[in-house]
């Protein structure tokens, strides 16, 4: 269930000329999202995404899907948002901000092999580099700031061993973000939650990165952080498969050479990728909001991650 705004063929005949994508032939909702109405359409051009946005504010929307038309305009794989004859790319629809996205080919690729990794660190790169001109900057909404003000809020929910851990890794990470490596570290826009759900594969093709909607400015090595500790580990344990690991920053470096301090910098910030996802997964666990979480993903697992990264380093970045 996740249609929350229902849109009918007539809704949508209704509100499409002005895209010049022809008549509208189809419309199916998309069951799989959590955070907004998703829907398949069909036009007299093709196939596309209409996404009402149910929380996302005609203010913060540009951020996000302005960003993906910069990054398909230089060839970086994501859904290019429609814009309509006026230009505009964010219309409202039933009083709630839309968009119409191009549909990636394909299907995610939730068993990835070291190819499809390989296919991710490389696009991801080349994703860093073609947002360095992006010229609206956000922060990453879900940074060290957010750290500061939830660990405090889910800290009384967790059993003595997980107070102790957050609290320590709550230090380690104030002293990480303050130090000299952190500050020559390369930032920009980031995509800043690149799971395997949201990535899309033709084969071990990679199609196409999207759900764009946590991106902000943060440094690059969160984002392949968070990225590796996705796609490149035994789902049970948190363990890193080595030949992942390598494939993608192998792929990644390719692209985008990595720098001494980022080498510097790569466990300490595997860890600041685990801890971001722990506090959120434990934020919406124990203070769900009304009707926001269908289900809430399980904490414990980035408890398990980050106690990982803690105790074994992580293959070096080359
Ligand atoms: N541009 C696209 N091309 C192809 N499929 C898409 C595209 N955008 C979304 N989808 C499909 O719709 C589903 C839901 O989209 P998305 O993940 O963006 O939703 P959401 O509401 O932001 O949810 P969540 O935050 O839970 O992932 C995806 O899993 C994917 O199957
Ligand atoms: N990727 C996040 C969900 C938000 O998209 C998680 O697994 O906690």
């Amino acid at each position: 269930m996740a249609v929350f705004t229902p849109v009918t063929l007539d809704d949508l005949s209704q509100w499409i000329p002005p895209f010049s994508l022809g008549k509208a032939l189809a419309i199916r909702g998309i069951s799989s999202g959590i955070e907004n109405s998703n829907f398949f359409i069909n036009t007299e051009r093709g196939e596309y995404v209409l996404t009402v946005f149910e929380k996302l504010t005609f203010e913060q929307l540009p951020f996000y899907l302005e960003l993906m038309r910069h990054l398909a305009q230089r060839g970086v794989l994501v859904p290019e948002p429609i814009a309509n004859s006026q230009g505009q790319i964010i219309n409202p629809l039933h009083g709630k901000p839309a968009a119409i996205v191009t549909k990636l080919a394909g299907d995610c690729q939730l068993a990835p092999a070291a190819v499809h990794c390989a296919e991710v660190g490389a696009m991801l790169a080349k994703m860093h580099l073609a947002a360095q001109d992006f010229p609206i900057r956000q922060p990453n909404l879900r940074g060290l700031p957010w750290w500061r003000e939830t660990a405090p809020v889910v800290l009384p929910y967790l059993p003595a061993e997980g107070q102790q851990l957050l609290h320590d890794e709550m230090v380690f990470q104030e002293a990480f973000a303050a130090s000299d490596i952190y500050r020559q570290l390369p930032n920009g826009p980031v995509h800043a939650d690149l799971f395997r759900n949201n990535v899309m594969f033709d084969g071990d093709q990679l199609t196409g990165f999207f759900d764009f909607y946590f991106a902000g400015c943060d440094t690059w090595l969160f984002d392949l952080a968070v990225t590796v500790n996705d796609w490149c580990i035994d789902l049970d344990s948190g363990v890193l498969d080595n030949a992942r690991v390598r494939a993608m920053l192998d792929a990644y470096h390719a692209v985008r050479p990595f720098s001494a301090a980022e080498q510097t910098a790569w466990q300490p910030m595997l860890r600041a990728g685990a801890l971001r996802f722990w506090l959120s997964r434990l934020y919406d666990f124990y203070l769900p909001r009304a009707a926001e979480m269908l289900t809430p993903h399980d904490p414990s697992h980035f408890e398990r991650i980050l106690r990982q990264r803690v105790a074994h380093p992580a293959p070096a970045l080359y």
